[in-house]
């Protein structure tokens, strides 16, 4: 569904990695890890497309990026579900209408049902009219999550979706997402969160890679 072939990115002059290679099989589940600053969220836009890869190649759903027109960005991102670090929520939007956003931008009519389910699934049917501003931390966390799944999409991207919520809130975002991944979803979580790896190898066939020193390894056995 996506790959990397040999990807390499640079901001500027700046090298962050090189000679990446990187497949996402359909219905796989991966993690992502390395330290702060090692090139996990530049990686993680590589695989929808934010940034165009400048070495090697990377290809979504078959198509190479670097070919793709601003429409088909637009329709491949549609297949592509992100749930940003920071959330990117528009706060004079209510919980609902920040979720309905991406059938919004489509021009999509957001289906009722469809809003009041996810909002269910994630459990925020109490929040749906409030705004982000008024969210905890993991509240935020489950509506991005619920925003990123709203178009149905075949991959889940997740950027530190368990950042700043205890363990507790950790576990039940983890399990939606392991709930996604069932439903026959691509999922990558990048995460720092080692607790979290854990858990999820207990429940679910998952690889964890390690981005460090410009490169990206499959992470030992003892994780
Ligand atoms: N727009 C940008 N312009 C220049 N440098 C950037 C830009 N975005 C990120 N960087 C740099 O690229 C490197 C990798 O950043 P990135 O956010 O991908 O790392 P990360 O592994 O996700 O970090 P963290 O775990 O702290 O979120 C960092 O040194 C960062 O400062």
């Amino acid at each position: 569904m996506i790959e990397l072939d040999n990807a390499g990115y640079s901001y500027g002059g700046a090298e962050i990695f090189s000679a990446l290679d990187l497949s996402l099989a359909p219905g796989s589940f991966h993690f992502l890890t390395g330290p702060s600053g090692a090139g996990k969220t530049t990686l993680l836009k590589l695989c929808y497309g934010e940034l165009i890869a400048t070495g090697g190649q990377v290809r979504l759903f078959g198509q190479d990026a670097r070919a793709l027109g601003r429409d088909q960005v637009a329709q491949m991102r549609r297949r592509i579900g992100v749930v940003h670090q920071d959330c990117q929520f528009l706060d004079h939007l209510s919980v609902a209408e920040n979720i309905a956003l991406p059938l919004t931008v489509s021009n999509r009519a957001a289906h009722p049902n469809d809003v009041t389910d996810l909002l269910g699934w994630v459990g925020l049917t109490r929040q749906a009219n409030q705004r982000p501003p008024e969210l905890s931390g993991g509240e935020r966390q489950r509506a991005a999550l619920a925003r990123a799944v709203i178009m149905s999409p075949d991959v889940i991207l997740a950027d530190e979706p368990t950042g700043n919520v205890d363990w507790e809130m950790s576990q039940r975002l983890l399990s939606l997402l392991v709930e996604l991944n069932k439903m026959g979803k691509t999922v990558l979580i990048a995460t720092h969160d080692l607790s979290l790896i854990r858990t999820a190898k207990s429940q679910i066939s998952a690889r964890v890679l390690r981005l460090k020193d410009r490169k990206l390894q499959l992470a030992g056995a003892d994780l």
